[in-house]
């Protein structure tokens, strides 16, 4: 058994009310941030013991087989997921998703899952707008397998049927004793009961910032740098000239896939190849300093192959796991998840956004809409001159990609092959007796920033943002040495 708080997420509500959709979110959130997270949804099980294609009739609270039934699915999976959580996985928060609407019910699920020191947060979700709740079941439920090669009309009849079962007995969570947040009408009222310690109090603010308006979300990275001419990395260069062409074509872009009308909200780092990249947008825009790039420490303003000769441990290092891999006095993948938190909240709470960002930036923020696993992200493609368009929906993001024909290096490094790695390692084996450069870069190692007890970078990213009006001309923004440290 493990030792760590284990959270089980139970969701409440009648069909059609999101919970799907609240439960993927709050997966999709954590397992980014690295707490491994899972759902199990009765729905699939009570499909996989009793099959799909059951009438309404099925969930009459007066059908008894039915109801058996549906209880032993929910047996099941509650069995599934307690094993899931205590059985050493690792597992720390899991998600119940099914209605849970009576008390009876609800009782059962919060003195089984304490009994075994499992912290239980009920999740529920009201929505007393009927057109959102027909909207729902349109674009969502008349494509589960429940309704496969039925007539479309006939399966949203069935439908509100079944909903109407669940009516009939549903009841409101009132349990005064338990742990839980309400959510009422998408976000018009929230109710907040108990909540206990800072995993809970994450999910639970997570989840008050979701809305569900129909919305883009764009990326783009800044035009192509200097320093990216130059084939360096990190620092503060200006925009080459092909990234001025591509900066000066940007407003139209957006235009033509936005609309001209909608609104938009901009997004920059501080560093003035985003600046610079965002000049002629005429939207609000602000500045992040949680959007500047990765922290290259002491690699700052060095090419690849500069690196691989006075670093080569550190670049096998890197390519061995590169999410992990910290630069020294920098940052790593990881490090940069953690700062941009904030940036994922407010992005949930927006409508329209631009982000003008950095390769490693809009690496990680891409991972979090498009479900990306922590190997895969650091070798995610986001070319140079090239709008990334978003449009979440039900359960998850449609991708489209707008290529701006202004030639631009490319700046992505492909993953090297095991054999690859294999061989650098072996090379690096060979020169270890020689006092060169790794000795001088473990010295420069003890430059590290301060770290914090779950091994963090302790810095400030949440500091104030900047709001700039557009046309007015970027700062000359310059990361001095305190600024990193
Ligand atoms: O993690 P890798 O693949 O090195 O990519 C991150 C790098 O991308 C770069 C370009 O190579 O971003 P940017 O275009 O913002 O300059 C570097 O500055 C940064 O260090």
């Amino acid at each position: 058994m493990s030792s760590n708080i284990q959270i089980a997420c139970v969701m409440v509500g009648l069909p059609a009310r999101g919970k799907t959709y609240i439960s993927q979110k709050v997966c999709r959130y954590l397992c980014w941030l690295g707490i491994k997270t899972k759902v199990f949804n009765v729905g699939n099980y009570r499909r996989q013991l009793h099959g799909a294609n059951l009438p309404h009739s099925f969930f009459d609270p007066h059908n008894s087989e039915g109801e058996q039934q549906r209880q032993e699915a929910a047996k099941v999976a509650l069995e599934d997921m307690m094993q899931w959580l205590l059985d050493d996985h690792g597992g720390m928060v899991a998600l119940y998703d099914a209605t849970n609407s009576t008390h009876k019910r609800r009782r059962w699920l919060h003195d089984t899952l304490t009994a075994k020191g499992i912290q239980v947060l009920f999740i529920e979700s009201i929505c007393q707008d009927e057109s959102l709740v027909l909207a729902n079941v349109r674009d969502v439920k008349l494509s589960s397998p429940d309704y496969q090669n039925m007539d479309p009309q006939a399966a949203a009849l069935d439908f509100t049927a079944r909903i109407d079962h669940y009516k009939e007995q549903y009841e409101t969570i009132t349990e005064q004793d338990y742990t839980y947040v309400k959510l009422i009408n998408v976000g018009s009222q929230n109710v907040i009961n108990m909540i206990q310690g800072y995993l809970e109090s994450r999910i639970v603010y997570y989840v008050l910032n979701l809305h569900i308006q129909p919305r883009k979300i764009y990326f783009s990275r800044h035009g192509e740098s200097q320093y990216n001419v130059d084939g360096k990395i990190g620092g503060d260069s200006d925009l080459s000239q092909q990234g001025r062409l591509y900066a000066a074509q940007l407003p139209n872009l957006i235009q033509t896939h936005l609309g001209p009308e909608r609104n938009l909200t901009v997004w920059t780092s501080t560093m003035k190849r985003t600046i610079q990249t965002a000049e002629g947008l005429a939207y609000p825009k602000l500045q992040w300093k949680a959007l500047d790039e990765l922290d290259a420490g002491v690699c700052d303003g060095m090419t690849y192959e500069e690196i691989e000769e006075q670093y080569p441990e550190d670049y096998a290092n890197r390519d061995e796991d590169k999410f992990n891999y910290r630069y020294r006095g920098g940052e790593s993948y990881r490090d940069v998840v953690l700062r941009l938190e904030p940036i994922i909240m407010e992005l949930e709470r927006h409508e329209n956004i631009l982000i003008v960002g950095h390769q490693a930036i809009l690496r990680c923020i891409y991972a979090y809409f498009m479900n990306y696993n922590q190997e895969d992200l650091p070798y995610i493609k986001i070319p140079l001159h090239t709008l990334i368009e978003l449009t979440p929906k039900a359960y998850g993001c449609e991708e489209k990609r707008y290529r701006v024909d202004i030639k631009a290096v490319d700046t992505h490094r492909p993953k090297p092959s095991v054999e690859e790695r294999k061989q650098k390692t072996t090379k690096l084996a060979i020169h270890t007796d020689q006092p060169s450069v790794a000795a001088n870069s473990s010295a420069l190692n003890s430059a590290k920033l301060p770290v914090g007890a779950s091994g963090e970078i302790v810095r400030d990213f949440t500091s104030p943002i900047v709001p700039i009006s557009p046309g007015i001309p970027p700062k000359d923004v310059k990361r001095t040495t305190s600024e990193k440290d």
